[in-house]
Order: C-alpha cells, then sequence, then structure tokens
C-alpha cells in the first residue's frame, strides 16, 4: 500500500488499525448529494372534493394536495400544488391519477374550500409600496368574487396563520368565514408629537377632540406578551366572522377576558362557535412542543354572545373536531404543566346531551395487544369515518408512526399498519371514508396513498392505491433496535422500562471496513425520532456515515410511566440510555470506536453537551443546536420556565419563588457542570431569536469550551428561531456539520 507523504502520521496509524471505509470528504461532493436529495418534497396537506357523478354514472372526486420543497437556488421552502383524479364505487378506487401538473402557491397563507366545493377563501399577503398587507379574497367557481384589504379594513390586526390558533373555516350555510386574528391595538404617539404650542387654544382642541378616539398618547413602547417561540407578535387572538354577502366583519365579543381563543370552528347549525381557550393569566407561557398549558374547550352562542366551557377546568385540550352528523366533537386532552408532551386521553363531548366521556383513557404501559397510548400533537382536518362511529389518527407506536382507527363508542384502537413493512404512516385527511395518506421510511422519501377506511371488523384487509410514487434509496438500510437497561440502571419508581433506537447504514460496505457512527439523541426531551424520512440522516449515511438515532427512556410512543420517568433524572437517566444505545451498537462489529460523533439539537444538544462530559474519550465530534447547557441560568430567560422546574424534578407554580437549594440542582444536572473534563471539539449553531433555549446558553458553553482550550467554533444564524429552519441556516448547519465531523473523526 502507497501512502502520500502529506498524510499525517496519526492518521496513518489509525489506517493501519482498521481499514477506513469510505466517506464522501469533499465540500462540493456533499453539496451536491445535499441538493440531490433535497428534491424530494414533502407533503402538508390533502383536501377530497365533492363526488361528482359522470354522465355515464361513474363517480369521482378530486383530491387537492400541497407539497413543501426546499429551494436552494432561491433560498426558500416552496409550496406547491397537484391535484388528482380518483373514480371509485362505494368502497374502493377503480382508477386514479393526477389531474394536471405541480403549480407554485404563493402569497397564500390560508386558503379553503367551502363544503359545497362551489366557493374559495384565501387570505393572502402582499407587498405594495413596501408595505405588507393581508387581503381576505372569496372566490366562485371561475371569478375572484371579492377581496377585502383587511389591513386598511384595520377590524383588527393580522390574521394568525399558525397551527396552534390558526383557522379559516366556511359556516355549514357558507354564507360567513370564521379566523383568528390578533386583536386592534390602539394607535399611540408620543406626548411630544402632537401640535406644536402657538397654535390658537380652540385649534388645539379640535385637533385633540379629532384625535381623541384612535390615538392614545405615551404608548408606544408598551410591552405585549408574545406566546413564545414561532409565536412572536401573537398577543391577544380574537375571533373574527366576515358577512360574505354584506363584506362586513364582525370582531367576536363574549369571550372571557383572561382566555385567548384559537382552533375554531362553527357548531351545529352556525349557532355559534366552538374554540379552544387557553388561560393567560397571570400571563403567557410558550405554546409550541407545549401540549400542558392550561385550556379548555368552549362555546360562544351567537345570538345571546354567552359563552361557556365545555370541558374541564382544569386540562389541556386541543384538536376539537365535529363529526359528520354534527353530533360529536372528539378532542384530545392532558395534564397541565408536568412534561410538555404526554399520553393523550381521547375525549368525546355529545353536543346534544352535552355529556363528556372518555374514549381512550391514558396508557402507563404498553398494552399486551401492543397499543401504547395517543400522542398525535394534531388530529388531521377531518377525522371522522362516514357514519361517524369512528375516528382516525397517526401516532407514534414506539418509534413507528402508526395509522390507528378508534371505535368511539368501545374504545377499541385498531391499527390500520402494524403489518406493514413501511416505516412510518401521515393521515392527511378523510372524508366518506376516502383516506389520503403519505408514507415513508429512512431509505424512502414519502409517497401520496389513497384507500377507503374497510368496514369495523376488517381493518386487515386495508388496501392503498399509490397516487405518487416515489424514489426508494437502495443504499440505505435500516433497522430497530431495542434496549432494556441493566439493574443498576433500572428507575425504582418505574421499574422494568424500555426503549430503543433507529440505525441507519451505508448498503455496501467495504470488506473489512469500519464504518464512522454518528449518535443522534432527539429534543424535547418528550418526543420521539420515528421511522420516516429525515433529509439530513439520508444525506449522512449516503455520505458513507451510519446514524443512530435513540429514543432513550422519556420519549413519546412508549407509553406514559417511560415519559414520567425522566423528569428528575435528566443528566443521568437519558445520558446512560444513549450511551448503552451507543455500547450495544458497537458491539456488532461493523464500527471503528475511534470514529463517534455525536449531533444533537435543544434537549439533544444538551445531551450531545452531557455525553462528551460525562465520556469524555469517547468522542471525537461534537455538533450542538441550540443546546440547554445550564438550567439555572435559563430558567430567568426562556419562554417555557415551566420546562426548567419540571425536568429538574420540581413542580411547577406561576408564583413559584426560586430558592438556592432548587438552583443548585438545576446545575448539577446540567452539561456546564462537567465542562471541565470535555476534550471532545464542540460546533455550535445558535439561532439569534431562539426565545425557547436563548442563545446565551450557547454562549455561556462557548466560553467554558475557549477558557478551557477546547476546539470550538459557533455559527451565528440572524433571523433564525429555536428550530434553525430557514433553508441557507439549515443547508448551511448540515454542511458544517459534515465537515466538523469528518476534520474531527480525520476520515
Ligand atoms: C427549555 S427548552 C427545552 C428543550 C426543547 N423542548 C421543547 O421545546 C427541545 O428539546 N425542543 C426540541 C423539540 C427541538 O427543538 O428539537
Amino acid at each position: 500500500m502507497m501512502f502520500s507523504r502529506r498524510i499525517p502520521l496519526h492518521r496513518l496509524l489509525s489506517r493501519c488499525a482498521v481499514m477506513d471505509s469510505k466517506v464522501l470528504r469533499e465540500a462540493a461532493e456533499i453539496a451536491q448529494l445535499y441538493r440531490d436529495q433535497c428534491r424530494f418534497p414533502a407533503l402538508c396537506r390533502a383536501d377530497v372534493g365533492p363526488v361528482i357523478t359522470s354522465r355515464y354514472g361513474g363517480q369521482y372526486c378530486n383530491v387537492y394536495t400541497e407539497w413543501t420543497q426546499r429551494d436552494l437556488e432561491r433560498n426558500e421552502n416552496v409550496k406547491f400544488c397537484r391535484q388528482y383524479i380518483v373514480f371509485h364505487d362505494d368502497k374502493s378506487v377503480v382508477y386514479s391519477g393526477p389531474s394536471g401538473n405541480c403549480t407554485e402557491i404563493k402569497g397564500e397563507l390560508l386558503s379553503v374550500d367551502s363544503p359545497s366545493g362551489d366557493m374559495k377563501a384565501v387570505l393572502r399577503e402582499s407587498t405594495i409600496k413596501g408595505e405588507d398587507k393581508q387581503f381576505l379574497e372569496i372566490w366562485h367557481k371561475n371569478r375572484k368574487l371579492k377581496c377585502l384589504n383587511l389591513t386598511t379594513l384595520s377590524k383588527h390586526g393580522k390574521v394568525y396563520e399558525d397551527d396552534q390558533f390558526g383557522c379559516m373555516v366556511w359556516s355549514h350555510s357558507e354564507t360567513h368565514l370564521l379566523y383568528v386574528a390578533e386583536k386592534k391595538r390602539p394607535k399611540t404617539e408620543s406626548y411630544f408629537q402632537g401640535p406644536e404650542t402657538g397654535l390658537l387654544a380652540d385649534e388645539e382642541e379640535t385637533i385633540k377632540t379629532d384625535k381623541k378616539e384612535e390615538t392614545v398618547l405615551g404608548q408606544q413602547f408598551e410591552y405585549y406578551e408574545d406566546w413564545g417561540e414561532a409565536l412572536v407578535n401573537k398577543s391577544s387572538p380574537v375571533l373574527c366572522v366576515l358577512d360574505i354577502e354584506g363584506s362586513n366583519i364582525t370582531v367576536l365579543e363574549g369571550i372571557p377576558a383572561n382566555i385567548s381563543p384559537g382552533q375554531a370552528f362553527w357548531a351545529p347549525n352556525d349557532t355559534g362557535l366552538v374554540f379552544v381557550g387557553w388561560w393567560h393569566e397571570p400571563f403567557r407561557l410558550g405554546l409550541k412542543y407545549c401540549a400542558n398549558r392550561r385550556s379548555s374547550l368552549f362555546y360562544v352562542d351567537l345570538a345571546s354572545g354567552k359563552c361557556e366551557q365545555l370541558s374541564s377546568n382544569s386540562s389541556a385540550v386541543c384538536s376539537p373536531r365535529l363529526s359528520p352528523d354534527l353530533c360529536r366533537i372528539v378532542y384530545m386532552e392532558c395534564g397541565v404543566f408536568g412534561p410538555h408532551q404526554q399520553c393523550n386521553r381521547l375525549c368525546m363531548y355529545d353536543w346534544y346531551t352535552k355529556q363528556t366521556s372518555v374514549v381512550v383513557d391514558v396508557v402507563q404501559r404498553a398494552r399486551e395487544d401492543g397499543f401504547t397510548g395517543i400522542y398525535s400533537s394534531m388530529l388531521s382536518p377531518r377525522c371522522w369515518s362516514a357514519d361517524s362511529q369512528r375516528v382516525l389518527m397517526s401516532c407514534a407506536q414506539r418509534c413507528r408512526k402508526d395509522l390507528l382507527v378508534v371505535d368511539t363508542s368501545t374504545g377499541e384502537v385498531t391499527s390500520l399498519t402494524s403489518q406493514s413493512e413501511e416505516g412510518s404512516w401521515n393521515l392527511l385527511n378523510i372524508h366518506r371514508d376516502l383516506m389520503v395518506v403519505s408514507c415513508s421510511s429512512p431509505n424512502c422519501p414519502p409517497d401520496l396513498r389513497v384507500g377507503f377506511l374497510p368496514e369495523k371488523g376488517s381493518e386487515s384487509k386495508m388496501s392503498w392505491v399509490t397516487l405518487e410514487e416515489t424514489q426508494p434509496q437502495a443504499d440505505i438500510s435500516w433497522q430497530t433496535l431495542n434496549f432494556s437497561p441493566p439493574p443498576e440502571e433500572d428507575n425504582s419508581q418505574y421499574p422494568g422500562l424500555d426503549f430503543n433506537a433507529i440505525l441507519l447504514k451505508p448498503k455496501e460496505m467495504t470488506a473489512g471496513s469500519k464504518l464512522p457512527l454518528i449518535v443522534m439523541p432527539h429534543g424535547g426531551p418528550h418526543s420521539v425520532l420515528v421511522s420516516e424520512w429525515f433529509l439530513s440522516t439520508a444525506v449522512l449515511c449516503k455520505m458513507g456515515f451510519s446514524v443512530l438515532l435513540v429514543n432513550y427512556r422519556g420519549s413519546l410512543g412508549f407509553g406514559q410511566d417511560n415519559i414520567l420517568s425522566l423528569p428528575g433524572n435528566i443528566g443521568t437517566q437519558d445520558v446512560k440510555d444513549v450511551q448503552l444505545a451507543v455500547d450495544s451498537v458497537l458491539k456488532q462489529g461493523d464500527f471503528d470506536k475511534q470514529k463517534i460523533a455525536v449531533v444533537g439539537g435543544s434537549h439533544g444538544g444538551f445531551l450531545a453537551c452531557h455525553l462528551i462530559g460525562q465520556y469524555p474519550e469517547f468522542y471525537k465530534a461534537c455538533v450542538a443546536r441550540n443546546p440547554v447547557t445550564n438550567l439555572a441560568s435559563m430558567i430567568g430567560s426562556t419562554d417555557i420556565p415551566d420546562w426548567c422546574m419540571v425536568e429538574a424534578g420540581y413542580e411547577y407554580n406561576t408564583d413559584i419563588h426560586l430558592e438556592p437549594a432548587i438552583l443548585e440542582q438545576m446545575l448539577n444536572k446540567s452539561p456546564i457542570k462537567h465542562v471541565s473534563k470535555v476534550k471532545t471539539p464542540v460546533l455550535l449553531m445558535l439561532g439569534e431569536d431562539d426565545k425557547r433555549v436563548p442563545s446565551k446558553q450557547g454562549i455561556e458553553y462557548y466560553r467554558a469550551l475557549k477558557a478551557l482550550q477546547v476546539p470550538v467554533r459557533l455559527l451565528w444564524y440572524p433571523g433564525n428561531n429555536h428550530s434553525l429552519s430557514k433553508v441557507d441556516a439549515e443547508s448551511d448547519g448540515f454542511m458544517n456539520t459534515a465537515l466538523w465531523i469528518i476534520q474531527h473523526l480525520s476520515l
């Protein structure tokens, strides 16, 4: 074997020990691979149109889909739509195919078809002479019927387009449209902007009187609380109703002053509105990824203005969905405070008897049939079977997202997909029992399928028709690995829990070579990595890395006990679980123990920093995105201070008084506690606008590493929040992660 003289000695030695597996190292080639894999779009919406009977008696409907795709050249996530025609008989698809090409969607913030399919409402943002304006358009068949300039009308602030509060819903009669917007704020001026002195007294008085109604003085710098990460500038939502005929907008009154409404829809017969209301007193806390905020289902009657609370006073609720027969509402419910995401209860409110029942309760431990509980953070826009008896949802069951059918009369849960070979399933919509789903796995980008919900009892006969094929990546293999902690790592309060991980490997390995391994624990910590398509892991695997995605104890999808086992034990139980998974995988013998890196974001970044502190010789490179590094210094600045208390093992109250002992505990559980032992080079990636884990967390760790002379590099992303998900930040973060690992694993 001939070696070039320029290869340093340590690299020669490591090459002699084990034959290097081939890893792509050239930045230009990696970028090309990333660009190629970016060309697989993801589905974000599907609607099933009305049934049309052709002149020959055949029945068909239109399926409208929306997709997103990263456009690296334009540096934006583009959204486009494509429609399909589906001919069917009562319970099966007879023929289907696309009914046109893709069309990019620009400027649309929200859009929704009317129930009959005849009309469409669009909320559009447009910049006119440098100013952002919002327009509400009503389309009828082939023409734009109305276009209201909401900004000029000034009945309210910006319309909410987010998943948390946002909605745009036609009344059953198709005469009114409901949406959520920011409450109108008074116009403000400084005390010194008014008319100059020197005016005649009565002139001054006239100006004052004219301005009295609309302008308030001295409130320009008023602080408005917002709902935290990714919901900035969203403070006081109001329900708004547009009367289409008269072009009249009404901002609803009658909602209690301490409640913020969202996720609204029309009650049966359009008598009023049903909505989720979040308590915002004594102050607002971050809502993104936090299903545990006190909230309830409400009904406001349009005639009397009376507002009624429909669900419990001491829970957190989301995703209310009205049955097709307009008789019942299902919604998800969980506890307030505690872990941010938990196992949900599926509840049902009967509109006529006003009775609430629990259809599926919290599951503490996996049941005999394998059902582990409901973890969906949001139900699809429609989720009921046509006969209003069953509810459909996609839901993590361990590390796989399955399609579950819940019988609302018995509470029985059946999986439509647990026997399938594919990785994970996403329910996009269901209408008249025609389901639109997307399926993907770590080596297969999302496809698009339709299928009719089988009769109750025949769920195993489910058959799918693919509307849009995808391109499986034959060079990636993956498997699920299960782990049981050894007795000394068992949780005495929650004994006998297990966890799992997904391992991706390049399919072709050079004989005798060893693979470098990238360990990726997820964030949360109460979230889960399911066996679905991830751009970054697919590219890393195609470059020649193996990737281990660890669902340590505390993850969603394994039962409520699994979740509850972690608070109070972060920094130990989760760290040891990840290390156990890595050690077990290394025993397979395919991996180079000298070439292991750890990558994580948020709580995953917390774990990455802990692992390099607690196992200083083990990891040769570390990448942390917006990591939690010190709970004690974060509690005063994050949008979710309750997270710090709960995960450190304490109860949270809004009037909490921090004791030195609590802060000490928080510090002890934080990665900064172990920083003096760190040897691993660290790449930090921070979002300037992160409200969840403020960038000062990363900077604190950066300074500590600099002082210790540990190699560290910091990438700073302006205009990015906790997710670093803008196209340029995400792609730059990926490239720098890959190159950092290549450099420090000496590949
Ligand atoms: C106080 S920050 C807690 C960590 C954060 N949890 C919830 O937002 C987290 O880990 N987020 C994950 C989901 C992530 O951003 O990947």
